[in-house]
Parts: structure tokens; C-alpha cells; sequence
């Protein structure tokens, strides 16, 4: 095994708060732990002091403290986590705003949609001052505008979940709120050169599914901004470069020696993560070879990447977790958001004049369809499927196809392509594909399942996530053919059905849902199962968005 690539490194603070959250581990035990909090705390003085205080900390053997010093400690060096992300008002949210989900007609579904829509004031937050004059006392990046947080231990601005807070948000008619987001993603490219996973010191070294230009391009084809717009495109263009260079740009030749060069997932990281410190050195403690420990690092930052994590769709073995080979794998739903991101820029550039420009990202769209189709199509299968790089001498950037190397498990991600314009322009394409879909065995009482594989991880069966959900029920209602807009109907209704249950039952709306029970939130995973949730919120107004509610259509399931 050889771990390669760079490493971007973190900050004094971030490498101190993992050992802080070490020390609260072996002191304060594994009941209601989450490593996240520690690294989530800013400090109240020099960060020189604060390291005094705790190593001048009494300590047993194992390097536990008492509880009381410890909490002592905490007491008086650090600032709560949360503290420096202040509750900040949207200025454009009204309780029901004019024309609101017009074809939403159910009076309970309409009032329920309100509530939901209310919980953007819940969720919308802005950096504190504080942040602002001295970056080095917390973890929490100072970017400039106001921002929506999933919830819960998710207390800073995520990647891909922004592009379904955003949906929500316009069909909650609130477009400057969704500007605003938009505007401090922009900020972390220029800062960094890519979005990154989150808005925190420790989420440097690597992004998450890139969706920042179907943001913009939702954004500018509701409100018609074209200074937005404009803005926004260097921006694009540089992130479009970030995943086509590099460690994350692969070149497969096909069968008639013709190169075609997609991307995968590749953190700048060989560490454990951060916010996940205690629980990756605990998984690679049977791994004793200094370079196969920091590969498996490397591959569970890039899985942290991918936005499912974790799942056995990056496992080698599924019931061994070491066996994780992410940077082995070129992802259909990856490639499916890059050929997005070139039509997306080209039709942006466009519309503001840029012919070249246009052009260029239009030839980069074709050329990504057509090894989108080469690499990961399946015909028999009628779905795309994730291709598997061999590891020759570890030199994974240039390889040879071969059929073998496509993954034949069932993925969610497997029908994601659906949802990009240029494959539902071949109607017996779209009507393989739906059919497909529904002897998957996906397709379940509640919702379209992540994976058939119950792991036990949070990015497998039974779970559901927002954002499946909705890539694949737009991409058939889209595509043009009857039978896939039925298909992507029911998907949505029993979708807001168990949102509403759930939150009938619960009072919450929840980050995953288990498909198998209609009501149930999901579980599974390395943390407990959140509330709040950006994206669920989003979703289910968005939906309700395309699909309306007729009146005499029941809510319960
Ligand atoms: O702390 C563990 C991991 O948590 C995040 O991942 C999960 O929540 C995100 C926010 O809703 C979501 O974008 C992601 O798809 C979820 O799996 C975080 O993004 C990870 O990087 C982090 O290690």
C-alpha cells in the first residue's frame, strides 16, 4: 500500500483540540461523547496559555484527568462550541410569503409546509465578531454573509447540503438569503481554490459533492441576476479546474485506445480527521505499518469527501472498514456533477456574454457525456456504475478499461447521471433506466434506500437521504417520459409522507429517514442521529414545490 498525494496541513489550534478531545475521551468516557464538540470550541485567551493549563493538568495513567479539573479546564479556557456562530435573523423571511407553494391545496399539508418554512429562522446563522478579529481563536471560518446550518452538531455551512437549503429557500421565495450562501461559498474559493467540506479550520484539506454552479444556476434562472451571475463564474471556473487537475483527474482509454479523463475524490489529508480524531485512531489501531495507517487516513478523509460517509460502496471487504479505498474509485455521481458544472458555466456563460467561454465549457460537457457512457455504463444492467481503478504500482492516473472493473453492487448513486439535461435526451435511455430502477430493489415503502446493503453504516440500507431522494425523482420527472414522471411522483409522496409523520411524531424534521417505515428517522453511523435538518427542510419544500398537494390527497401513511 502507498499513500501519495499532498497533505494540506491544519492549524495549531485544530492539532491542540484534538488533544483536548483525547483527554475528554479517557476522562470523561465514550457515554454521550462526541469528538466534534472539542474541536468545535474557540478559546478565550492565547492559545500559548491555554496549552500551559492543560498539560500542567494532573493526570492518571492513561492519561485521563479528573473530572472535575477537566471540566474546570474547559470552564475557563474555552468558549462553548456554538458560541461564535450567532442565530442571525434572514431579513427576507416572512411568514407565508406571496405565492407560496401555489398548487400545494391540502389545508394540513399547507400548514405543515409553514412551519417547515419557519424553521429557516432557526437554522440561519452569522459568524460573531469575534471570529472576525481574531481568526486564531476559533475553529469556525469568518465568512462574510449570513448562512443556513444543518443542525444540531452541524453548526457550520456544509458543502452539497447548501444546494437543497437553497432549493428550499426559493421556494420559500427567500432569494437573498440563498445569495448570501452562495457569496460565502465563493469566499472559500478564493481562499482556499475549492469549497470546502464545511466552514471550519479543520475541513481544509478537503471538499464534498460539487454543486456550487447548480446553486448559482437555480439562483440566476429564478431571479434573472445577471451581476450575480457574472460574479460568480471565475469562481466556477477555478473549482472546475480544482477537480480536473491533479491527484483528483484520471485517465481511463477505452477499447479503441480513445482517452476519456474524469475525476474521483482525494483529500489533502493523511491524519485522522479532526472532528472524528478518537473514533479513526481507534479503527486504525490494528494497522500497524506507519504508511498503510496514513493511506487509510487518506481514504477516510476522501470518503468524508464524497458526502456518503460512511458506506460500504467504498469498501473493499464490507465488513472490514479498514478496507476502505475511496481514491480507487472514480464515482458515477462525481462525474455526473462535473458534466453539470460544464453545462452549468457554459449556460452561465452564455447568458452573460462570454462566447468563448461558452463554448469551451460545452466541449468539455460532451466530452465528459461521452466518457460518463464509456466508463461507467451498464447496459444489461441499465444503470451507470462505479469503475474500479486497478492498483498498478500505484500509478492509478492512467489505466486501460475493463469491463470487470465495474462495480455491479446497487448503489443510489447508480442512477444519479438521470439527473443531469444531457441524458434524458434518449428517450429508450430514460425508459431502461426507470425500469431498472424499479426491479432495484431500491424503491421501498418510505423512500429510494441508499444502498441493499445493511451495514449498519449511515450511507447504506435502510437509510435515505434528502438529496437521493430528489436528484433521482427530479431527474425522472424531467426526463420527459410518463411512466418515469409517475415514478418520480410516487417517490416524492411517500417521501413528504414520512417527513411528516415523523415530525407529527417527533416535533423535528431529521437529517435521514429509514425507508423500510414510513415515520421513522434514520440511524447507523459514527454519531447520533441529527435534527434540524437543512436539507430534509429544503427537500420537502422543494418537493412540494414540483409536485404540489392536491386537496383530497390523504398525508398519513
Ligand atoms: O463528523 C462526521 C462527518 O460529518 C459530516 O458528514 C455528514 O453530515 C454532513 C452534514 O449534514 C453531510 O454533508 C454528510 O453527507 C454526512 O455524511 C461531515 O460532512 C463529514 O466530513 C464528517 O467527517
Amino acid at each position: 500500500s502507498c499513500d501519495s498525494g499532498p497533505v494540506k496541513p491544519t492549524t495549531p489550534l485544530v492539532t491542540f483540540l484534538e488533544q483536548v478531545q483525547q483527554t475528554a475521551l479517557t476522562t470523561l468516557g465514550k457515554s454521550h461523547f462526541d469528538p466534534k464538540l472539542y474541536v468545535d470550541l474557540s478559546l478565550k485567551s492565547e492559545l500559548s496559555s491555554t496549552q500551559n493549563a492543560f498539560h500542567k493538568l494532573p493526570r492518571s495513567a492513561n492519561g485521563s484527568a479528573s473530572v472535575k479539573d477537566f471540566n474546570e479546564f474547559i470552564k475557563d479556557y474555552f468558549e462553548g462550541a456554538g458560541h461564535d456562530v450567532v442565530l442571525a435573523k434572514p431579513e427576507d423571511f416572512v411568514p407565508e410569503p406571496e405565492g407560496f407553494l401555489p398548487n400545494v391545496k391540502n389545508p394540513e399539508v399547507r400548514a405543515w409546509a409553514l412551519e417547515v418554512h419557519s424553521l429557516w429562522k432557526n437554522l440561519s446563522r452569522k459568524v460573531a465578531g469575534g471570529v472576525h478579529k481574531r481568526p486564531e481563536y476559533h475553529t469556525l471560518l469568518p465568512l462574510p454573509e449570513k448562512f443556513i446550518i444543518p443542525g444540531s452538531r452541524f453548526r457550520e455551512v456544509y458543502y452539497w447540503d447548501s444546494y437543497w437549503v437553497i432549493r428550499g429557500l426559493l421556494a420559500s421565495k427567500m432569494y437573498d438569503t440563498a445569495k448570501s450562501i452562495v457569496t460565502n461559498l465563493i469566499f472559500l474559493i478564493e481562499e482556499y481554490g475549492y469549497v470546502l467540506n464545511g466552514a471550519r479550520a479543520y475541513y481544509t484539506n478537503r471538499s464534498q459533492p460539487p454543486l456550487l454552479s447548480a446553486m448559482v444556476s437555480e439562483i440566476y434562472k429564478r431571479t434573472g441576476d445577471l451581476e450575480f451571475a457574472r460574479k460568480a463564474l471565475p469562481a466556477l471556473i477555478k473549482e472546475h479546474e480544482f477537480w480536473n487537475s491533479g491527484i483528483h483527474k484520471v485517465v481511463i482509454q477505452d477499447e479503441q485506445a480513445c482517452n476519456h479523463s474524469l475525476s474521483r475524490y482525494y483529500a489533502m489529508w493523511n491524519q485522522p480527521r479532526p472532528e472524528s480524531s478518537t473514533l479513526d485512531k481507534e479503527l486504525a489501531s490494528k494497522i500497524l505499518n506507519v504508511s498503510e495507517k496514513q493511506q487509510f487516513y487518506r481514504e477516510v478523509a476522501s470518503t468524508a469527501e464524497t458526502g456518503w460517509d460512511f458506506s460500504t460502496r467504498w469498501m473493499r471487504n464490507h465488513s472490514d472498514f479498514t478496507t476502505l479505498a475511496t481514491t480507487s474509485i472514480l464515482p458515477v455521481d462525481l462525474n455526473a456533477f462535473i458534466l453539470g458544472m460544464e453545462r452549468d458555466i457554459a449556460f452561465l456563460s452564455k447568458v452573460t456574454g462570454d462566447r468563448r467561454n461558452s463554448e469551451l465549457f460545452l466541449k468539455a460537457s460532451e466530452a465528459r457525456h461521452k466518457a460518463i457512457k464509456t466508463v461507467f455504463w451498464n447496459e444489461t444492467k441499465g444503470q451507470w456504475l462505479d469503475y474500479w481503478l486497478s492498483d498498478i504500482k500505484c500509478n492509478t492516473e492512467h489505466q486501460t478499461w475493463e469491463a470487470s472493473n465495474q462495480n455491479q453492487n446497487v448503489f443510489a448513486s447508480n442512477f444519479i447521471p438521470l439527473w443531469i439535461e444531457s441524458f434524458y435526451s434518449d428517450p429508450s435511455m430514460v425508459e431502461k433506466v426507470t425500469k431498472s430502477l424499479q426491479s432495484s430493489g431500491l424503491l421501498r415503502a418510505a423512500g429510494i434506500a441508499t444502498s441493499l446493503t445493511n451495514s449498519g453504516q449511515q450511507w447504506d440500507f435502510p437509510n435515505g437521504w434528502a438529496p437521493i431522494q430528489h436528484m433521482i425523482a427530479e431527474g425522472l420527472a424531467r426526463s420527459g417520459s410518463k411512466e418515469a414522471k409517475l415514478v418520480a411522483e410516487d417517490i416524492a409522496v411517500r417521501w413528504i409522507r414520512t417527513n411528516y409523520k415523523a415530525y407529527k411524531k417527533t416535533g423535528v424534521m431529521h437529517e435521514k429517514y429509514d425507508v423500510e417505515k414510513c415515520g421513522e428517522f434514520g440511524g447507523g453511523g459514527e454519531y447520533v442521529p441529527q435534527t434540524g435538518f437543512g436539507w430534509s427542510n429544503g427537500l420537502v419544500l422543494a418537493f412540494l414545490e414540483e409536485f404540489g398537494w392536491p386537496q383530497d390527497r390523504k398525508i398519513d401513511c
